[in-house]
């Protein structure tokens, strides 16, 4: 961790797992819809505070028709997290992927952090959080495959490996499953009643709200 963001915990009392907001992680298999459904979360719930969708950094150049996020090369990706750049990282599908360490204030802050992880890095993020909504989207296999193969951001044989990699969400009184195999909307709905219930829950826990 970089000695400045020391002195910021020093200086805050900060400590884990960090309290007063609401982490919302948005897990599943490739092509279930996690970035569709938080697109549409995104775009609803524009006009309102409160809630942040989290910025990824990824060790993959960014395309224009998918996610938005930061890219860096490999080694500036593992040079930044020695320093602490970071609030969770992970790997998979040979990319590295981060949170930014600003995650940890927004959650102080009293706010929702909304962003897409991978299953893997549900154990962290319980023990960095202290109030955790895990959002499980799924959706039929053979969706899955006709999804992943519309997008065409991946090779065929990508796609087939995304299709067969399995990760087992730990189950918890904290993660809901949404079953996305139908309409965006449909879906989109039920993930946006988790979202005010997270906000509405962060605004009583908090001791501010900025
Ligand atoms: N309900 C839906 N109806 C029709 N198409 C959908 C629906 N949800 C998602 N899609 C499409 O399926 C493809 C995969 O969706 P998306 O990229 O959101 O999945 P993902 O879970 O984020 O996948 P990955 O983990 O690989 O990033 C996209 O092309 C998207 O437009
Ligand atoms: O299979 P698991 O480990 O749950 O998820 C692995 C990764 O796959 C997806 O990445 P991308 O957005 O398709 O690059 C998720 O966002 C996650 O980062």
């Amino acid at each position: 961790m970089m000695v400045s963001a020391l002195i910021e915990r020093e200086l805050t009392g900060a400590a884990f797992p960090v309290r007063n907001g609401v982490f919302i992680a948005v897990v599943g298999p490739s092509g279930a819809g996690k970035d569709t459904i938080m697109d549409y979360a995104r775009e609803k719930l524009r006009d309102e505070g409160g809630v942040e969708f989290v910025r990824r950094v990824i060790t993959r150049p960014s395309d224009a028709s998918s996610e938005d996020h930061d890219t860096l090369a490999d080694a500036a990706f593992e040079e930044a997290e020695s320093h602490g750049a970071f609030a969770l990282s992970w790997t998979a599908h040979g990319l590295k992927y981060g949170l930014p360490a600003s995650v940890d204030k927004t959650i102080a802050n009293g706010r929702v952090a909304i962003a897409n992880l991978s299953r893997g890095a549900l154990p962290a993020l319980r023990e960095r959080y202290a109030t955790v909504a895990i959002v499980e989207i799924t959706a039929r296999h053979e969706v899955l495959a006709e999804r992943l193969a519309a997008r065409g951001r991946e090779s065929r044989g990508e796609v087939l490996a995304r299709l067969a990699r399995t990760a087992p969400v730990e189950r918890g009184a904290d993660v809901i499953t949404i079953d996305n195999s139908g309409a965006r909307e449909d879906a989109g709905e039920q993930f946006i009643t988790v979202v005010r219930k997270a906000i509405a829950h962060a605004d009583t826990v908090a001791p501010f709200s900025q």
